[in-house]
């Protein structure tokens, strides 16, 4: 638990290490982060093997770190509707749908920009 009249340093510190134990337990417990992580590598290796641009590794990073970063609030949203309502009800279901929603946006547009940039390397 974070003491707010601790120095700001330590207090930064403390923070900085609790977002490092959730991109941990995101990567342990979570089968989507996961299955999004083994595709961070293999488009990695890609990348390596087609030595793309600098250009292309920034925009191949930013939709890695997207659909990531979606997934794990989506991950997080989906946990806190299960805490306040453990049984079906129509309005958490809306809510789950929608975020999951955002995570296939992200997903749809990482796949083209997937697509962009390695289709060329095969023509
Ligand atoms: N309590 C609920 N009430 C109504 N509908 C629900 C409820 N829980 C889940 N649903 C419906 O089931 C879908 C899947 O929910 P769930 O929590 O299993 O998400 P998931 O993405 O399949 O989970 P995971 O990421 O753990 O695989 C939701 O998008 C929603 O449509």
């Amino acid at each position: 638990m974070n003491n707010k009249n601790e120095p700001f340093i330590i207090h930064r510190y403390k923070s900085l290490g609790y977002a490092l134990k959730g991109m941990f337990l995101l990567l342990k417990t979570e089968a989507s982060i996961q299955v999004q992580f083994s595709i961070a590598i293999l488009l990695t290796i890609a990348g390596f093997y087609f030595e793309i641009s600098s250009l292309e590794w920034i925009i191949q990073i930013f939709a890695i770190v997207l659909v990531m970063s979606i997934e794990a609030l989506n991950t997080g949203l989906e946990k806190i509707c299960d805490f306040v309502h453990e049984d079906f009800e129509a309005r958490i279901g809306f809510i789950k749908d929608i975020a999951a929603g955002a995570v296939a946006i992200s997903s749809l547009g990482a796949l083209l920009i997937t697509l962009i940039l390695y289709i060329p390397k095969f023509i």
